[in-house]
C-alpha cells in the first residue's frame, strides 16, 4: 500500500514529494538560529515576533497546514465563521495593543434588545440588563455568591494563586461542591456554575477546583468581568482572529515560519545527562518532519497536553512529567448556524440566551462585520458534549437546532449554513478551549510550570494569569517567554530545582 506523498527531508526546500513509506525525520541539513520556536498560534508568534525585533535569529516550526491554532477563521459553505478563539474584551491590553499595532479594526457584538433566559423548569423567560430573571430569592443568592467570589478574586489574584494561604484549601474542594458549601439555592448554584464549568474551563464543576475557577474570574479581572457577557463577548476582529496570526507570520516571512512541520524530538544531551547538567549556551537541537534546527533556546508554545508529543532527550525531569499530566483541555462544541437574515433582531431580541439545563448553555449573535445574513453562535459543553457527540450528526444537529428554537423560535431550526467546530477531534490540540489542572493539581503545580527546563521555555495561554485561557495571555505568554530568552532570566532547573 502506498501512502500519501510526504516532503523530501533531503531536498532543502521541501518540494520534491517521496513515498510516505520512506519517511525519516529532519532534514540532512541543520538550519542554524538562535531560538527555535515551537507552535505557530499567537503565543509562538509573539515570542518571534519579541526575539526578532531584538535581532534574534529564529525558526517557527508549526505542526498544522496554518499558522493561528486555535484561533482558525475559514469560509464554510460561503459562510465566514470563527471556528476557534473571537472575542476581545476589554481588559485584554495585550491583544488590543498588537491589534491597532497590525492596524487592525475591531466591532462590538450585536446586543440591542431583550435576551432570553431559560429556567430550569424549561420556562422562557426575556430580561434586559446582566442578571437572569429567576426568582428573587435566586438572584439574591446570586448576587451573594457573586460578591464572595469577588472578594476571592481579589485577595488571591491571578499571577500566583497557588501562594495563596488559603491556596490549598480552595484547590481540594470542587467548584461544584464548594458552591454548594455557601447556599442551598441549587439554581443559583447551577446558574453561578456555568459561568465557569460550560462557560470557561468547559469541564463540569465538579472536575476543578474553585481555586481554579478563582483563577479564572481573576484573569479577566473579576467574577462580576466573567458573568458580564457585554464585557467578556465585548467585540470581535474584522477579518476574524486567525488573521491576527497570520499578520504575525507574514512579517516574520517564510524563511522563519515552516508549516506542515511537527517537532518530534528536542536534544540537547544524551540520555544519561540530567538537566542539573545543563549549562545555559549549550547547544539544542530540535527533529521535526521537515526542517531540523540547531539553537540556543526553545520556547515550547503549544498546550500543555501536548509535551508529551515531543521526545525531550536527555527526558524531562519527574516533576514535569508528573505536572504535565495533571493538565487537561475541555471540551466543547462551538455550533455556528447561518441564516438569511438575523430574524431575532425583527422580534427585538439581542440573541443572547442562557440555560443551565439546556443542550446550548449560551447563545449569541455572531453576525458578521458588514453581513446582511444572521449568525447565531452556541456551546455544548463538557457532558453534554459527550453525550451529543455519541449520536449521529443528524440527530446531534437536531437537538441543537432544537436547543436554539427554545431560546429564538422556530426559525432557528432552519439555518442556511450549520457548523459544527470540533477542536477535541484535532490532533495539534485535542480539546478547547484550554487548559486547566484537575483537582489538586494547580497549588501543587502551578509555581513550576512556567520554570525553564534547560533550554526550554514555555509559552501558551494555559500558563497565563491575565488572559489565562484566552488569545490575549498567549500573546503575554509569547513576549513573556521571548523577554526571559533575551536577558537569560528565569531560574533554569539547575541542581537546586525540584525535579532536576
Ligand atoms: C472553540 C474555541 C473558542 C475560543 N474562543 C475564544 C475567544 O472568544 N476569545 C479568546 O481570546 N480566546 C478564545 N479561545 C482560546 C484561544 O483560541 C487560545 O487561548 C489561543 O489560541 C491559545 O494560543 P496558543 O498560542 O497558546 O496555543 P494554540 O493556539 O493552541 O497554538 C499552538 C500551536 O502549536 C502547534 N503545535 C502543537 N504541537 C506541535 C508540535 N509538536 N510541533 C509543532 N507545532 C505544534 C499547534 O498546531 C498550534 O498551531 C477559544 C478557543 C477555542 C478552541
Amino acid at each position: 500500500m502506498t501512502g500519501p506523498a510526504t516532503p523530501n527531508p533531503s531536498d532543502p526546500d521541501h518540494s520534491s514529494p517521496r513515498p510516505a513509506s520512506q519517511r525519516t525525520l529532519g532534514s540532512e541539513t541543520a538550519l542554524e538560529r538562535d531560538v527555535v520556536v515551537v507552535g505557530a498560534g499567537p503565543a509562538g508568534l509573539m515570542a518571534a515576533r519579541t526575539l526578532r525585533a531584538a535581532g534574534k535569529s529564529v525558526a517557527v516550526l508549526e505542526a498544522r497546514d496554518r499558522v493561528g491554532g486555535r484561533t482558525w477563521s475559514r469560509d464554510v459553505d460561503g459562510a465566514f465563521l470563527e471556528i476557534g478563539g473571537q472575542w476581545v474584551s476589554p481588559d485584554q491590553t495585550e491583544l488590543l495593543g498588537l491589534l491597532a499595532e497590525l492596524g487592525k479594526e475591531t466591532y462590538p457584538r450585536y446586543r440591542d434588545g431583550e435576551s432570553v433566559y431559560i429556567s430550569p423548569d424549561g420556562a422562557r423567560h426575556t430580561y434586559t440588563g446582566s442578571m437572569f430573571p429567576a426568582d428573587a430569592d435566586t438572584v439574591a443568592e446570586m448576587e451573594r455568591l457573586i460578591g464572595i467570589l469577588d472578594g476571592l478574586v481579589a485577595e488571591i489574584g491571578a499571577a500566583e494563586p497557588w501562594a495563596h494561604p488559603k491556596a490549598r484549601e480552595l484547590d481540594t474542594v470542587s467548584f461544584h461542591h464548594w458552591l454548594r458549601q455557601q447556599s442551598s439555592d441549587e439554581a443559583a448554584c447551577n446558574n453561578i456554575g456555568i459561568f465557569v464549568a460550560g462557560g470557561m474551563l468547559t469541564k463540569p464543576a465538579h472536575a476543578f477546583s474553585t481555586l481554579q475557577a478563582v483563577l479564572m474570574a481573576a484573569s479577566a479581572g473579576s467574577f462580576s468581568n466573567l458573568v458580564d457577557e457585554d464585557f467578556i463577548l465585548d467585540r470581535r476582529v474584522v477579518g476574524g482572529m486567525q488573521s491576527v496570526s497570520e499578520a504575525m507570520a507574514a512579517e516574520l516571512g517564510d524563511d522563519v515560519v515552516f508549516l506542515d512541520t511537527p517537532v518530534r524530538t528536542i536534544r540537547w544531551g544524551g540520555p544519561e545527562d540530567t538537566y542539573a547538567e545543563y549549562v545555559p549556551g549549550m547547544p539544542v537541537t530540535v527533529w521535526s518532519d521537515r526542517v531540523t534546527v540547531v539553537a540556543q533556546d526553545v520556547v515550547v508554545a503549544v498546550p500543555p497536553n501536548l509535551y508529551s508529543r515531543i521526545s525531550f532527550e536527555p527526558p524531562l525531569p519527574r516533576l514535569q512529567h508528573q505536572m504535565h499530566q495533571h493538565q487537561s483541555l475541555g471540551l466543547v462544541i462551538k455550533v455556528h448556524a447561518v441564516y438569511e437574515t438575523p430574524f431575532w433582531r425583527e422580534a427585538g431580541l439581542s440573541g443572547t440566551g442562557f440555560g443551565a439545563m439546556e443542550l446550548c448553555q449560551e447563545v449569541y449573535d455572531n453576525t458578521n462585520h458588514g453581513d446582511d445574513r444572521g449568525t447565531l453562535v452556541a456551546f455544548v459543553s463538557d457532558e453534554k458534549a459527550d453525550e451529543v457527540f455519541a449520536l449521529p450528526a443528524e440527530e446531534r444537529r437536531r437537538l441543537i437546532l432544537e436547543s436554539l428554537a427554545h431560546y429564538l423560535g422556530d426559525e432557528a431550526l432552519s439555518p442556511v449554513v450549520y457548523y459544527e467546530s470540533d477542536f477535541g477531534s484535532e490532533e495539534w490540540t485535542r480539546g478547547a478551549y484550554a487548559a486547566s489542572y484537575d483537582l489538586g493539581g494547580l497549588h501543587r503545580y502551578g509555581a513550576h510550570q512556567r520554570t525553564p527546563v534547560g533550554p526550554i521555555r514555555w509559552a501558551c495561554s494555559d500558563l497565563a494569569a491575565e488572559g489565562y485561557q484566552h488569545v490575549d495571555g498567549a500573546l503575554r505568554q509569547g513576549r513573556l517567554a521571548a523577554t526571559e530568552v533575551l536577558s537569560g532570566a528565569g531560574a533554569l532547573v539547575g541542581s537546586a530545582a525540584p525535579g532536576a
